[in-house]
């Protein structure tokens, strides 16, 4: 009407309808073999993380998933390695499509897959879901950062674990989001480096909720959760500096207990080795991981899991279109190599054995 004209959508320069969940699903099933991967991943990070399983969960992989062909031949790298650890690791690969900026900035596969700004949604939603499968077919379950919250739509059936990050732990919306996700779900401290916070997203997302959404058929929903009983703290440092010390987690580990919830949240913590606690400085993150393994081997109790950000080559470089792109380098966070990663890999499985044997 004249009225509406006048005061809606004053700053809004179009809205392009996106395929209906349901329609990318049915072009890219899931199927039988990859659903039992999700399935049983999904379990054995539930038991790493409340402490029925002794393993450590290792969350690697780039920062971002810029490339698909670099992140499914990184994928089948970790397998191997995956494989060779899986009596001492739990490993599921960093696969993130949604990037939180602290101001602006490229925001992922998703958003802009072709890194050139033209924004090419309905392409970055089939190349997102086709890399995770394509992950899964190499053997590996994968992890993603929740930032839209309508995404979960159009990939969480394929997804083992997932995180709300830092910039949004905080968030009433990805709170809720995350009492309806089918996987256990980490939230990182806040940005300050207040653990709080990641409790508090904890104990909210473990109780049901009802919120705006979107359904298979991608109609606007009102959403109804059960409640996520396998969230946990992931603990990143923040702008007070790293808190990965044993002190840190210890207190951390209070701060959770007090929160009542038992659960992943009471066992112990998830440390994230890259973003505040190494400055995201890729040679840094090596030095925090082996002080950690150090201190897992002499049997400290607490963490659960670890967080490396790694990928094919060392460092970072701009985003821009492939073919500007040097392969195999991420675009956001600087990453460690793969031949640290993989060296990384095998001092924290020996570490979990000499847990095992200190216990
Ligand atoms: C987004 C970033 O994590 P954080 O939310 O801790 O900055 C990451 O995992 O790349
Ligand atoms: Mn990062």
């Amino acid at each position: 009407t004249e009225v509406q004209a006048r005061t809606s959508d004053l700053r809004v320069r179009a809205l392009e309808p996106l395929p209906a969940p349901r329609r990318i699903l049915d072009e890219m099933p899931l199927g039988t073999q990859r659903g039992d991967l999700v399935a049983t991943s999904r379990r054995e990070v539930r038991d790493v993380l409340t402490g029925e399983d002794d393993r450590l969960l290792a969350i690697v992989g780039p920062c971002s998933v810029h490339d698909p062909a670099a992140a499914l031949e990184y994928a089948q790298r970790l397998s191997v390695v995956a494989r060779e650890l899986a009596d001492d690791l739990v490993v599921v690969m960093r696969v993130y499509f949604e990037k939180p900026r602290t101001t602006v900035g490229w925001k992922g596969l998703i958003n802009d897959p072709h890194l050139d700004g033209s924004h090419d949604v309905h392409h970055g939603l089939r190349l997102a879901r086709e890399v995770l499968l394509g992950v899964l077919d190499a053997g590996v379950p994968a992890a993603c950062e929740f930032l839209e919250p309508t995404s979960p739509q159009y990939i969480a059936d394929a997804v083992t674990w997932g995180a709300i990050g830092a910039r949004n732990a905080e968030s009433q919306v990805h709170r809720q989001l995350a009492s309806g996700l089918s996987m256990p779900v980490g939230f990182k401290n806040a940005t300050d480096g207040d653990v709080q916070i990641a409790v508090d997203g904890c104990i909210t997302a473990a109780s049901e909720h009802t919120f705006f959404g979107a359904d298979a058929e991608g109609r606007a929903a009102a959403v109804e959760t059960a409640g996520n009983p396998d969230c946990h703290v992931i603990l990143r440092g923040g702008r007070g500096g790293p808190n990965y010390g044993a002190a840190d987690v210890a207190a951390a580990l209070d701060v959770a207990r007090a929160s009542g919830l038992g659960g992943a949240v009471g066992t112990g913590v998830v440390v994230d080795a890259s973003h505040g606690n190494s400055g995201k400085d890729h040679v840094r993150q090596a030095e925090v991981v082996r002080e950690i393994a150090e201190r897992l081997a002499t049997g400290e109790s607490g963490i659960t899991g670890l967080m490396l950000e790694s990928f094919l080559e060392a460092g970072a470089q701009k985003p821009g279109p492939l073919d500007t792109l040097t392969y195999g380098r991420s675009v956001t966070d600087k990453c460690m190599d793969w031949n640290t990663t993989q060296t990384l890999l095998g001092v924290l499985a020996k570490a979990v054995r000499e847990r095992r044997a200190a216990s």
